[in-house]
């Protein structure tokens, strides 16, 4: 079967090395995937080529098969965008705005349509040039999804969004995951990842370092962070050449942060126990502190 997406050696380059190199990726009919990278790490790039806006300088971005450059005009129709700046046009209020994308893509406001208006609590009244970021966030986030598009792509979609909306975002994830929908969105809120992605890819420098499926999600859960001061530099020291990985430490204060499996605490005691402390302190691992160091967060 075609895949949804599929970049084959993906690159655009950008003077200093910078932009997208070599990408190679595929996300099935039905997938959701994330994307995660720190600032200036390729993301919006490479949604930018999968929309087919710029031309890869090497490689290639493909739409259930159809090349995303060469043949945008059949592949834009298959896909609901949040870009990662949102800039609308001059339109006065929010109902003219979603009236008028609608006329364009030559469909109906549905139920569905109301629905998500609801879903995000939107004031269709207000004046489209005055609304606050998350305003706008959730009138684009409207905008993508309400053709049922059976490609989402939202970069950065939840940004401005409070809690309570970020949660209503997820859930509607959630909904069109079930539905078939393929998502490829990115991020840099590892718990919504967490909650909606099949996958999570780890882009730097515009190359993809790792990729994490949802059976090591669990995994990652299942150890702790224990961080310990010892009292003495010798405890210090002690603790470095303990059978746990060191995963941050400070020799000027006696601290080591200890990565501990769920199901190792008895060794860890024992460990204790050999050392004079000044403190103790456990944190479950989170996917934002296993992928730190990886990605300079
Ligand atoms: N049109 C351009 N001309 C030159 N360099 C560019 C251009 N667009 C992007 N870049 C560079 O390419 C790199 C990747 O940028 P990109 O916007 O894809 O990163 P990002 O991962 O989306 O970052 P952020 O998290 O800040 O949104 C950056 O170093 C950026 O400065």
């Amino acid at each position: 079967m075609l895949a949804m997406v599929e970049t084959k050696q993906l690159s655009k380059n950008y003077k200093n090395n910078r932009g997208v190199h070599g990408m190679n990726m595929a996300i099935q009919q039905g997938e959701v995937v994330g994307i995660v990278g720190k600032n200036g790490a390729g993301k919006t790039t490479t949604m930018r080529m999968l929309m087919g806006f710029i031309h890869p300088s090497a490689g290639s971005a493909a739409i259930r098969g159809m090349d995303a450059w060469t043949k945008a005009a059949k592949t834009k129709p298959l896909i609901g965008y949040v870009p990662g700046e949102i800039a609308f046009p001059d339109t006065k209020s929010g109902a003219t705005f979603l009236q008028n994308e609608l006329a364009l893509l030559r469909a109906n406001k549905d139920e569905y349509v109301n629905e998500l208006i609801q879903r995000f609590k939107i004031d269709l009244t207000a004046d489209l040039r005055r609304m606050s970021k998350g305003m706008k966030q959730k009138t684009a986030l409207v905008c993508a999804f309400m053709t049922k598009p059976p490609l989402l792509l939202l970069d950065e979609p939840t940004t401005g969004l409070d809690p309570v909306m970020r949660d209503a975002f997820i859930d509607l994830i959630l909904q069109v995951k079930a539905q078939g929908t393929t998502v490829f969105l990115s991020s840099h809120m590892f718990n919504e990842l967490e909650r909606t992605c099949d996958r999570i890819m780890f882009l730097k420098d515009g190359q993809v370092i790792d990729v994490l499926d949802e059976s090591k999600f669990a995994e990652i859960h299942a150890a702790q962070r224990v961080t310990i001061v010892a009292a003495t530099n010798d405890g210090f020291e002690r603790l470095l050449t303990s059978d746990f990985e060191p995963v941050r430490q400070d020799p000027l204060h006696n601290t080591v942060v200890l990565l501990v499996p769920n199901d190792d605490e008895a060794r860890l005691l024992q460990l204790l126990g050999e050392v004079k402390l000044t403190d103790v302190s456990f944190d479950t691992q989170t996917l934002d502190n296993y992928f730190e160091k990886e990605l300079e967060l």
